[in-house]
C-alpha cells in the first residue's frame, strides 16, 4: 500500500516563497525613493549643484531598488526527495565531477584532497561517478597528493558507506571527537581511519617543499622541467574503477589532467580549464550530467548527487527544460554574511523567474546544454529535432564547432543524441586523445568559448549562465537545510577586496560581450525579468554613486548648503533610511544571524563598493582602452585547525564566524584603501566643523556624516592601530592630501 502511493509521489517539488507583506515593503521603499526624487525635482531651482548630484545618485539607487523589487517578486526553490529516487528510477545516470585547481601554494593540496575524497565517497553508485581534477598549476605535489588520496579512498569510501557518514571530507569529519557511547567496532574503525588520515596529511606535508621524491619516481617524469605557464598536456589516470569485487569497486574513477600552457597563449584561466575538463570527460566517460566544484568546496552532504538527480529526472518526465541545478555557495570560514542573505532573498527571487544564476561551484550541468544546445532543438520526448540534427550533426559543422579530434566529435554526437557511449573501454586508452584536446591550439578556429564555459569574462560563471538562459533553458535552485557544499573564502581585508574586484570586473565584462543581457531584446528566449536580474551585476557600477553619496553630507556641512529635504519632508529620508535598515536587519535575523553580523555586513558592503568595485571600473576602462588585460588572481584558501560544528541550526551558523579572528580588518599600502580612508577623513573633518559651529539647521546632514563614519568604522580603527591592522603612512598621506583638497574646494565656494 505504502509503496504504490509513494510511487505516485513526486521526487521533486517546486516551493513558492511568495509573500505579500514583503512585496508591500519593497514597493513602499520604492515609493519613498520616487517621492524623494519628485521632491528634488520640484525644489531644484532653489538649490545648488549638490541637489543635482544627490538627485543623480538617488536615481541610481532607485533604479537598483526597482531591479531588486522585480527580482524578489516571486521567489521559489525546488525541494528534492532523494529517498523516493530508488523506487522511481532503476538506472541512475552517470555524473562526471570536475575540480579545478591552479596553485599549490594558495590552494594547499590537502584542501583539494579533501574535496576529492568527499566527492569519491558520495552516496551514489561508484561505477556511475568519475572525478576529474584539472591542475592549472601543473604541480607534481598536487598529483602526488591525489595518488596518495586514492589509496586512502580505498578504506575511506567503504568506511563512509558502511557507517553512513554524513560529512565525507575527512578534515571536517575528524574535527568532531568520537563519542564514548559509540560501539566498539565502530570506534576501533574510527581510530584506525583517523590514524590513516593523519598519515596521509603527513605524507603530503613532507612532500611539500622537498622535491627529492620527484626524480626517484618514474611516474613524475612528465613534470620534469615544467613551469606552470610552460608545459605540455599531462593526463594521468590516478585510479580506474574496473568493477570487480570488494572495496575497490566502491571507489569511482579519479583522473588528473593539466592542459598545455605556453607563455604567449591565451589560456582563459578557470574557463579554459573547465572546457578542457568538458572535453576530457567527454572522451573518457561522457556522463550526461556534470558537477562542478571549486577545489576548496567539499561536499557536506553525501546525498547531494541524488538530490540534483531528483530535479533532472523529474523534469525530464515533464519535458521541462532544466539546464542546471545550482546549490547555494556557503563557507566554513566566512565572517561576513552578505552572500548568505543575497542568496536567500535575491537568489530565490531569480530562481522563481527562469532559474538561478550559475555561480561557478556547487552546480550540476547537463552535458548536452554545455555543448551548445538550445531548448527548442529538442522534441517533446527529449530527442533532437530533425532541424537540429541537420544543423548540428553535419560532419563539417561538428569539426568547426568542436575541433579536429575524431574521438571527441564522436563522443559529442553520442552525448547530443543521448546515447550512452561508454563502451567497456579502459580509461587509459583515451590518454592520447585527451592529450590532443589539451593542446593550446586545439580550440583555435573552433567555437569553444561560445559554448561550454564562455570566454571573455573573469566571471565565467555569470557569463556562462546568461548564455544558457538566453538559449531558452531554465535552471533550478535547491537549498537544503544542511549546506550541500562548504568552501573557504576570504572574508574581510585585502584578500576579500581583490576577490570582489575580480567579481566586479568580470560582471561588467559580461555586459560588454556578445551575451550581454542588454542586447538582442526581442531575439532571445530569455524572460524579461530574468534579463533584469542579470542587470543586478551592475551592482559594482553603483560604487560611483555610493562613493559620491558618502561625501555629500560632509560637503553640505563644509559648504553650508542643504542636502536633505527640509521641514516635514525630511520625514521621507528618515523613513527611507529607517525602513531600509529594519528590513535588511530582519533579513539577517530571519536567517539566524545576529544584529552585529548585520552591522558588519552593511559596513563591509559600503567598503567593498568604495575600495573594491571602484577599481573594477578602472580595470574595465583600462581594458577597453587596450592598456591592460584583466587577470584572475586566485583567492587564498585556508583550512582551520579547529572549527565549531556547522550544522543546520541557524543559531549555530552564527558561532562559526565569531569564534575566529577573521573579523579584524587588515590594510596594506595598495591603492585599494585610499578611497575608504579619504571618505573617513572627510566626514571627520566635516563633523569637526559642525561641532565647532554647531548649526542646528544642519543636524540631518551631521547625522548623515555620523552614519558614514559608523559604516567606515574599520578605517577609524585603522587610524589608531599598528602593524597590519593599521593604515600605512603612505595611504594615509595620500588620503590626507585628497581630504585637504576636498575641504578647501568645499569651503572655498
Ligand atoms: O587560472 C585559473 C584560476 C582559477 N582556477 C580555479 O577556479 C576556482 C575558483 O577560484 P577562486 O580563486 O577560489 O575564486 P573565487 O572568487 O573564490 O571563486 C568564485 O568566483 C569565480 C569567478 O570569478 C568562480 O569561477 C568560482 O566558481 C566562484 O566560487 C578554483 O578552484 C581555482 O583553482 C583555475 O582552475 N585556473
Ligand atoms: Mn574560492
Amino acid at each position: 500500500m505504502a509503496d504504490s502511493s509513494s510511487a505516485l509521489l513526486p521526487i521533486c517539488e517546486r516551493i513558492s516563497h511568495k509573500s505579500y507583506a514583503l512585496r508591500a515593503v519593497d514597493l513602499t521603499i520604492l515609493g519613498l525613493l520616487f517621492s524623494l526624487l519628485i521632491y528634488r525635482i520640484i525644489h531644484i531651482s532653489q538649490n545648488d549643484n549638490i541637489w543635482l548630484v544627490a538627485f543623480l545618485c538617488e536615481s541610481c539607487f532607485s533604479f537598483i531598488w526597482l531591479i531588486i523589487t522585480c527580482i524578489q517578486w516571486s521567489p521559489a526553490e525546488d525541494k528534492p526527495y532523494p529517498d523516493r529516487l530508488d523506487e522511481r528510477v532503476h538506472d541512475l545516470p552517470s555524473v562526471d565531477m570536475f575540480v579545478p585547481t591552479a596553485d599549490p601554494v594558495r590552494e594547499p593540496p590537502i584542501i583539494v584532497v579533501n574535496t576529492v575524497l568527499s566527492l569519491l565517497s558520495m552516496n551514489y553508485p561508484a561505477n556511475k561517478l568519475a572525478c576529474y581534477v584539472s591542475d592549472d598549476g601543473c604541480s607534481p605535489l598536487t598529483y602526488f597528493s591525489l595518488r596518495e588520496a586514492s589509496k586512502f579512498a580505498m578504506i575511506w569510501v567503504p568506511f563512509c558507506k558502511k557507517y553512513n557518514v554524513k560529512v565525507r571530507a575527512p578534515f571536517r569529519y575528524f574535527l568532531n571527537p568520537l563519542l564514548a557511547t559509540e560501539n566498539s567496532e565502530f570506534s576501533r574503525h574510527w581510530k584506525m581511519m583517523k590514524r590513516e588520515y593523519e598519515k596521509l596529511c603527513r605524507k603530503v606535508e613532507n612532500a611539500t617543499g622537498d622535491s627529492h621524491w620527484l626524480g626517484a619516481d618514474h611516474d613524475f617524469e612528465a613534470f620534469s622541467n615544467t613551469k606552470p605557464n610552460d608545459h605540455s598536456t599531462i593526463v594521468k589516470v590516478v585510479w580506474e574503477n574496473k568493477g570487480g569485487v570488494g572495496d575497490e569497486k566502491e571507489v569511482p574513477h579519479l583522473v588528473y589532467i593539466s592542459r598545455e600552457k605556453r607563455p604567449n597563449y591565451l589560456h582563459h584561466y578557470k574557463t579554459g580549464a573547465m572546457n578542457f575538463l568538458l572535453r576530457v570527460s567527454g572522451l573518457m566517460t561522457n556522463a550526461p550530467y556534470m558537477l562542478t566544484v571549486d577545489c576548496d568546496m567539499y561536499a557536506n552532504e553525501a546525498d547531494v548527487v541524488r538530490q540534483a538527480m531528483c530535479v533532472f529526472l523529474q523534469n525530464s518526465e515533464n519535458s521541462n527544460h532544466c539546464a542546471f541545478v545550482q546549490f547555494p555557495q556557503e563557507f566554513y570560514d566566512s565572517y561576513t554574511k552578505e552572500l548568505a542573505v543575497v542568496q536567500s532573498y535575491l537568489g530565490r527571487g531569480v530562481a522563481g523567474i527562469q532559474g538561478p544564476i550559475y555561480c561557478g561551484s556547487g552546480c550540476f550541468h547537463t552535458r548536452r546544454v554545455m555543448y551548445g544546445l538550445s531548448s527548442d532543438d529538442l522534441e517533446d520526448n527529449g530527442s533532437l529535432s530533425s532541424a537540429a540534427k541537420k544543423e548540428l550533426l553535419g560532419e563539417d559543422s561538428l569539426v568547426r564547432t568542436y575541433g579536429s579530434s575524431k574521438e571527441l566529435v564522436k563522443s559529442v554526437v553520442d552525448a547530443l543524441q543521448k546515447k550512452s557511449s561508454n563502451p567497456k573501454n579502459s580509461l587509459k586508452n583515451f590518454i592520447e586523445a585527451a592529450q590532443e584536446v589539451g593542446h593550446c591550439h586545439y580550440e583555435y578556429q573552433t567555437s569553444w568559448g561560445n559554448f561550454g564555459w564562455l570566454y571573455d569574462s573573469v566571471a565565467e560563471d555569470i557569463n556562462t549562465s546568461i548564455g544558457i538562459h538566453l538559449r531558452g533553458w531554465t535552471s533550478s535552485y535547491i537549498s537544503p537545510d544542511r549546506p550541500a557544499f562548504l568552501g573557504s573564502t576570504p572574508s574581510v581585508g585585502l584578500e576579500a577586496i581583490v576577490q570582489q574586484r575580480r567579481w566586479g570586473t568580470g560582471s561588467i565584462e559580461v555586459l560588454f560581450n556578445q551575451q550581454s543581457p542588454l542586447i538582442g531584446m526581442f531575439r532571445r528566449k530569455i524572460k524579461f525579468r530574468q534579463r533584469l536580474a542579470y542587470l543586478w551585476v551592475l551592482m559594482c557600477l553603483r560604487s560611483i554613486p555610493e562613493l559620491v553619496y558618502c561625501l555629500l553630507p560632509a560637503y553640505s556641512l563644509l559648504h553650508n548648503s542643504a542636502l536633505f529635504p527640509k521641514g516635514p519632508c525630511l520625514g521621507i529620508t528618515v523613513t527611507l533610511v529607517g525602513m531600509h535598515c529594519l528590513y535588511s536587519l530582519w533579513q539577517y535575523m530571519s536567517l539566524g544571524f545576529s544584529v552585529q553580523s548585520w552591522y558588519v555586513s552593511q559596513s563591509h558592503l559600503r567598503i567593498l563598493a568604495t575600495c573594491s568595485w571602484l577599481f573594477s571600473i578602472q580595470d574595465i576602462i583600462l581594458k577597453l582602452l587596450g592598456i591592460s588585460k584583466v587577470g584572475f588572481i586566485i583567492a587564498k584558501k585556508t583550512m582551520p585547525e579547529t572549527m565549531t560544528t556547522f550544522e543546520s541550526q541557524p543559531s549555530q551558523r552564527e558561532d562559526d564566524g565569531k569564534k575566529s579572528d577573521l573579523g579584524k580588518f587588515e590594510f596594506d599600502s595598495s591603492s585599494h584603501f585610499i578611497p575608504g580612508t579619504f571618505v573617513m577623513l572627510v566626514n571627520l573633518a566635516a563633523l569637526a566643523r559642525f561641532f565647532v559651529g554647531l548649526q542646528w539647521s544642519s543636524l540631518a546632514e551631521a547625522c548623515g556624516c555620523i552614519l558614514v563614519v559608523m559604516l567606515f568604522l574599520p578605517f577609524l580603527k585603522g587610524l589608531f592601530e599598528k602593524g597590519k591592522y593599521g593604515i600605512p603612512l603612505s595611504t594615509l598621506s595620500k588620503a590626507v592630501f585628497l581630504t585637504v583638497l576636498f575641504v578647501l574646494l568645499s569651503v572655498g565656494k
